[in-house]
């Protein structure tokens, strides 16, 4: 883990990540409609978007591309667990999302994990849940199933 936390990702100009869905499409233009008007920033879009996918994270980047080690390391302990399928934003591409998300959550920095519309917290708070066991138990009231619980399982009845 802490190998792929140091790991610089590589710069590139990435597109919103995710497969159909984006945050609040691209109109980017130099102060296009303030926070709060129902803009990608708004908490009425946020609340949507929380609320749309089971596991919704907002990231620096992608999956594919995580352009920091904080929204890398959210990407890799998801994949441990097996979780591929999630919504990602990406706040790069978006300066009122970037800001609107720390604003909805009342949390400063990014990444931040949502599961079943509620927030969970950054990193640290996710890296936490993992190694006490939190995040399976999560996990599992969404009806997701921890790809750790199979590890394991093997492990013993070998
Ligand atoms: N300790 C934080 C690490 C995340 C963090 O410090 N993020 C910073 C640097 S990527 C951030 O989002 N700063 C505000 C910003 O860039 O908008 C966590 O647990 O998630
Ligand atoms: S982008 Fe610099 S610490 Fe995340």
């Amino acid at each position: 883990m802490s190998g792929s936390l140091g790991r610089a990702a590589a710069t590139a100009a990435s597109a919103l990540l995710r497969w159909g869905r984006g945050a609040g499409g691209g109109l980017r233009g130099p102060g296009v409609r303030a926070a709060g008007s129902g803009g990608s920033g708004s908490s009425e879009h946020l609340d949507a978007l929380v609320k749309k996918d089971k596991v919704v994270v907002f990231l620096k980047g992608t999956p594919e591309q995580p352009q920091c080690g904080f929204s890398n390391a959210v990407v890799q302990i998801l994949r441990l667990h097996g979780v591929h399928d999630y919504a990602a934003y990406n706040v790069l591409d978006d300066p009122q999302l970037r800001q609107g998300i720390k604003d909805y959550s009342n949390w400063p920095t990014i990444p931040q994990v949502y599961l079943n519309g509620e927030f969970v917290g950054g990193c640290d708070i996710l890296l936490q849940m993992h190694q006490n066991g939190d995040l399976v138990e999560e996990l599992k009231k969404l009806g997701i199933r921890s790809a750790l619980l199979d590890d394991t399982k093997d492990q013993d009845s070998k």
